[in-house]
């Protein structure tokens, strides 16, 4: 085995009403880069040390096992994975589909498993148990999908996204999307289900045929998970009147949050100096779509 590299962008999920089945691929990574070793060994940034276990009860570890298991090997080689992190741990942006995927990658490298990319996406949806983050994470771009436990539905597409800027409203706090998931209802009304899935399905149509104007008016539309998670994201009934002053097209809680994403289809240096000013409390990113997904680069010298 050679050194290699595995690069795993950030993903924003749900984009309101598309709770558990549509997300995003976006320009932020998280990057492996791999050789042999003795012994397993994860080098992880100072800052996400509290968070990220360097052995193996890594989630990037345990995937690359589950997924050596389930193709019926039971090891892998020993590897030492050093990471550079740009994808902030439990705000929303998929820092445990980059894990996942990642992990999946790893394994698929180390013993020349060759999956699909479908295959792929099936193992993490096994591991991660709903598809809107690691689907993007695999494939880049806005992916449509969904699981059911064993049917694994799904539509990726990209066309038009270059244009648009998504910008990242990051908290300095974590939550978990354990803690998110266990605010949301165990039933949901008839009619509202109803409703809120006319809603889900206008999105995905205004995202295909590039009508950004109502896809953003449906990410605020979202009954599905935002009002039972609002409370969690302190500041976020006020970000409505601010995002549209630089006119946003609309907003919605990244994932399980607290991050939340406001869609533009212009942007400028002065909308993002005034709303870094007004929205000091927060890490205000610009990004922009991934559209290849994952990616494995293996040095020249090494091939
Ligand atoms: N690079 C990483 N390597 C290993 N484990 C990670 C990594 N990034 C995240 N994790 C694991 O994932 C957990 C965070 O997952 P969680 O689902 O709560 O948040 P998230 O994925 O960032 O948010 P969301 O799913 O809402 O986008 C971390 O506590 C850690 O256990
Ligand atoms: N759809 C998921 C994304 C976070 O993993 C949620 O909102 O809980």
């Amino acid at each position: 085995m050679s050194r290699f590299q595995i690069k795993v962008p950030a993903t924003s999920a749900n984009l309101g009403p598309g709770f558990d089945s549509v997300g995003i691929a976006l320009s932020k990574y998280v990057t492996l880069d791999c050789e042999p070793a003795e012994a397993w060994y994860f080098s992880v940034p100072e800052e996400d040390r509290p968070y990220i276990p360097s052995g193996k009860s890594n989630l990037i570890y345990k995937t690359a096992l589950f997924t050596a298991e389930a193709l019926g090997f039971d090891s892998l080689p020993p590897t030492h994975v050093e990471m550079t992190n740009d994808v902030p741990i439990a705000r929303g942006l998929g820092s445990s589909s980059t894990a996942v995927v990642g992990g999946i990658e790893l394994a698929d490298r180390l013993l020349n498993l060759e999956l699909s990319r479908y295959e792929k996406f099936k193992i993490a949806c096994d591991i991660e148990g709903h598809p809107d983050n690691v689907g993007p994470a695999i494939f880049g771009g806005i992916m449509v999908s969904n699981y059911d436990g064993e049917q694994l539905d799904y539509v990726p597409f990209t066309d038009g996204m270059e244009q648009l800027t998504w910008l990242a409203i990051i908290p300095d706090y974590h939550l978990e999307t354990e803690k998110a998931r266990g605010l949301l209802p165990v039933e949901i009304d008839y009619k509202e289900a109803v409703n809120n899935s006319g809603s889900a399905n206008v999105l995905v149509a205004a995202l295909a045929t590039k009508n950004w104007a109502l896809a953003g008016r449906m990410m605020q539309s979202d009954q599905w998970h935002q009002p039972y998670r609002q409370v969690l994201i302190p500041g976020f009934s006020s970000f409505k009147e601010v995002l549209e002053k630089e006119g946003s097209l609309g907003h919605y809680i990244s994932g399980a949050g607290p991050t939340t994403v406001a869609l533009f289809d212009e942007w400028n240096d002065g909308k993002e100096a005034r709303l870094k000013e007004t929205l000091s409390d927060f890490k205000v990113e610009p990004l922009h779509v991934n559209l290849s997904g994952v990616q494995t680069l293996v040095p020249a010298s090494e091939k």
